[in-house]
């Protein structure tokens, strides 16, 4: 897993660097680290380096500092560059002395547009793990000018470092080049960040704050059936969704429980024949009552929301086995909450919350910082809480938290939130860990949608009929 601290704890590893670390060392090994990535931006955008044009934005702490030595040291490879000091008498010492040695001019503020307007490329040294805010109107007045690519020092300029909130004007970023260690911002904004590149610059930290799967992680999770297994052995999944009235949401469920690994599905519901004509290795009946033995339930996707959705709910908490609520029983729970008495406590429940829906769990919507809502409603309920978003974010009653970074905003589809809840439900039935479970379905479901769209708006069904490649994508077939 990837580990992502935020910017108090970065702060803190930075200074215990500091202090063992010669004056200076640490900014110009992060300047070079920087440098390196724009001549490469150059040579990508434009052909070649030396003789390009560079514009830095120099704002009034180490970020502009890393940008004014970055500067230097492009000025090396014949690069033209120019700064923009955004507080003349507050620009970094050193980085402007190294910079000016270099060759290096610097522009007025008035003149800015006019050197920003020419730039081969453009680097955001406005603001970094210390902003606080939006971005100031004399640095937001600069980036009405851009047009070149832009290399974000850090993170990009006006975007939240800890939440990856945007609420004014702010740098969109080509490349973000980070120091250290990933922040929140780099797995919450993605838009913002453009590609994401780490330099080492020697912080070393440990227990991360948030965390993000990586191939690997998923791989390692998702059960793939093994010469000692049958269609019990991997999990038996019941699916409890869907009416006569509307079927869809569990035929995308079910079937999106069927295409996550090869344990048995079992559905329950009033649309078992529509069910069970779409997908005829699902063992389908008429009511949760009837359903049989499963190793964890899926319920809530098109139940309805009445004293049937309910009753069925309540059934499904009292099974002992873990649950995933989704849809109309994340409604059921937040307006009866007496429905999870029927809960044994140590069973693991996973509620998948769109903003609404957390809404009526919470009373409040998710707000900026989407990782401590989800932590909050984790608490409350006791239960794992996967916030959807364009960023999904994962959260275990424990603390825990995971982010999926998004490939694009495929997802955002009617019933894909369905085909989710099957992925999920699957996942909890071959005994995984319920977080890593949410985790691994969110980023199978995330790699789907953007195998399924392949450029071009998509729908649940196709997201669906894309699973079995996003979870090849992950873990290649081994015979
Ligand atoms: N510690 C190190 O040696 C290293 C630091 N690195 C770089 O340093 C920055 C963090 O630098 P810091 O001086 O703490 O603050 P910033 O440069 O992020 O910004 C402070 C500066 O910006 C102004 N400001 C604050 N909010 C805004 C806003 N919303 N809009 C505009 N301007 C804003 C404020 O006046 C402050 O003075 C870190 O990000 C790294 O880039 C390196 O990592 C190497 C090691
Ligand atoms: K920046």
């Amino acid at each position: 897993m990837q580990g992502i601290w935020t910017t108090e704890r970065i702060r803190a590893a930075e200074d215990r660097l500091l202090a063992v670390t010669p004056d200076g060392e640490l900014m110009r090994r992060a300047a070079f680290g920087l440098g390196v990535h724009a001549a490469d931006m150059l040579a990508e955008h434009t052909g070649s380096v030396s003789g390009r044009r560079v514009t830095l934005l120099v704002g009034s702490g180490n970020n502009g500092g890393d940008a004014l030595w970055a500067g230097a040291f492009l000025r090396r490879r014949n690069v033209a560059v120019s700064a923009i000091l955004l507080k003349p008498e507050r620009a970094h010492g050193p980085g402007l002395a190294a910079l000016k040695r270099s060759g290096g001019k610097v522009v007025s503020l008035e003149d800015g547009p006019q050197w920003i307007r020419r730039a081969d490329l453009v680097v955001d040294g406005i603001v970094g793990i210390s902003a606080r805010g939006p971005l100031r109107p004399d640095a937001a007045a600069l980036l009405e000018h851009v047009s070149s690519p832009v290399l974000a020092v850090d993170l990009p300029s006006g975007v939240d470092p800890d939440t990856g909130a945007v609420d004014g004007p702010a740098v969109v970023a080509d490349r973000t080049v980070t120091f250290g260690a990933l922040k929140p911002v780099h797995a919450l904004a993605p838009a913002s960040c453009g590609e994401v590149s780490l330099v080492d610059i020697g912080l070393r930290l440990t227990d991360p704050d948030l965390q993000r799967l990586d191939t690997a992680d998923v791989a390692a999770a998702w059960p793939m059936p093994g010469p000692d297994d049958d269609k019990y052995s991997q999990g038996v999944v019941g699916v409890a969704a869907g009416s006569a009235t509307y079927p869809g949401a569990a035929v995308l469920a079910a079937g999106a429980a069927v295409r996550a690994t090869s344990g048995l599905v079992r559905y329950a519901g009033h649309a078992a024949d529509v069910v069970r004509g779409q997908w005829p290795e699902i063992i389908a009946t008429g009511s949760v009552t009837d359903a049989g033995r499963v190793q964890a339930w899926v319920v809530g996707p098109g139940i309805g929301t009445g004293n049937e959705g309910r009753d069925v709910l309540r059934f499904v908490l009292g099974r002992g086995v873990p649950v995933c609520a989704d849809a109309d029983a994340t409604t059921i729970i937040a307006r009866s909450p007496d429905v999870l008495d029927a809960r044994d406590p140590d069973t693991p429940l996973v509620l998948t919350p769109h903003a609404g829906e957390f809404e009526r769990l919470m009373g409040s919507p998710p707000g900026a910082d989407r990782v401590a809502a989800a932590r909050s409603a984790a608490r409350k309920y006791d239960a794992v809480v996967l916030l959807k978003g364009h960023c999904t974010v994962v959260a275990a009653p424990d603390g825990r938290a995971l982010v999926n970074t998004p490939r694009g905003s495929w997802l955002a589809t009617a019933g894909s939130g369905d085909v989710l809840s099957g992925l999920v439900g699957a996942l909890l039935a071959s005994g995984l860990d319920p977080w890593l479970a949410a985790g691994a379905a969110a980023h199978v479901h995330s790699l789907a949608g953007s195998l399924a769209a392949d450029g071009a708006p998509t729908s649940a069904s196709g997201i669906l009929a894309a699973v079995p490649d996003a979870i090849r994508s992950v873990r290649p077939p081994t015979s």
